[in-house]
């Protein structure tokens, strides 16, 4: 029997590696390798941890990774200076400004100000709104990571009830929409959902992204559904001591009723990094005018 527990951290893994073998194709015909520009304003500490790993899986996977910190007091007009640079860059094939941005920043006008054939995030109105009306663009990572898995353990989504719960623009309406183009029937709960216990037990599939530690509580799970926990909730332990993850999920009390489920850590995380470098290689290919290959990715 296959195990319950999803190992996103093994599936993504995997993932790269094959990333790998294409970004070395891809270089072989462009002359050139594939670029990420990470783009982070300030010193929030799990943000630098989070660019650490993407610029070492950008780097592992064949891939040229130029990294741009910032300090926090950096203006408006220097952050949009930046990112049309890395617009204008030939050898730049992906755009990442690292959210959340310090307060004095505006985030949509930054993330309007990328490129949207850059747009690696998949967070330009260009690239929501090819998503919402069956477009090529670029779709946001975390969702598709979620996609991925899900396929992986049911194959066919067609008719199923799958159930999002939160509503933000980086995951739970994407989350919904990729839903819905792999034929699910989505609900989209949030924090105004009425008896969201009772609409949770409807689901095959139950994705949580509200970023409440263990708010997903084991018996409003289905016997049978599969689990996605975007959530990722730091835990503070005592002074010196590295704080605890925990995911929007009681998974202890879920893994008892679900067929499926994800941990955090090692389940959605490392799957939002895969994608990125995914996403980063199809731009390179668009920008190149080079075919790529969808099947074995
Ligand atoms: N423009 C932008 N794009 C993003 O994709 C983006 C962002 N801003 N801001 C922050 C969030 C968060 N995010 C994560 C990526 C990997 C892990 C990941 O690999 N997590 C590990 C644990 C890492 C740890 O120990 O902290 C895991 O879940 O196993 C988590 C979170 C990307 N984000």
């Amino acid at each position: 029997m296959t195990e319950k527990r999803i190992d996103g951290k093994a599936f993504a893994a995997r993932l790269r590696e094959r990333i790998g073998e294409r970004a070395a194709e891809f270089a072989a015909k462009a002359g050139r390798k594939p670029g990420l520009a990470v783009v982070l304003v300030g010193e929030d500490p799990a943000s630098h941890v989070y660019v650490r790993n993407k610029h070492k899986a950008t780097v592992e996977a064949g891939m040229e990774s130029f990294e741009h910190r910032l300090p926090a007091e950096t203006s408006q007009d220097a952050l949009l200076d930046l990112v049309e640079q890395l617009n204008l860059d030939d050898k730049v094939d992906g755009i990442l400004v690292q959210l959340p941005l310090p307060d004095h920043l505006d985030e949509q006008s930054v993330i309007a100000a990328i490129a949207p054939d850059k747009d690696v995030d998949g967070f330009h109105v260009v690239n929501a709104g090819r998503l919402a009306t069956g477009g090529e663009g670029f779709v946001p990572c975390t969702p598709y990571g979620c996609i991925m898995l899900l396929k992986d353990r049911l194959g066919d989504l067609s008719g199923k009830d799958a159930v999002v719960i939160g509503r933000s623009n980086i995951v739970g309406k994407p989350m919904a929409q990729l839903l819905l183009n792999e034929n699910a029937t989505v609900t989209i709960a949030h924090s105004r959902t009425k008896d969201l216990p009772e609409v949770v037990r409807r689901a095959d599939i139950v994705v949580a992204a509200v970023g409440r530690a263990e708010m997903v509580k084991g018996d409003w799970i289905k016997p049978g559904a599969v689990v996605i926990d975007v959530g990722i909730n730091r835990i503070e332990r005592g002074e010196g001591e590295k704080a605890r993850l925990v995911g929007d999920v009681d998974y202890a009390g879920a893994e008892e009723n679900a067929s499926a489920i994800t941990p955090v850590p090692g389940g959605v995380g490392p799957m939002t990094i895969a994608v990125l470098l995914r996403n980063t290689l199809v731009a390179a290919h668009r920008r190149e005018g080079l075919a790529f290959e969808e099947a074995g990715l």
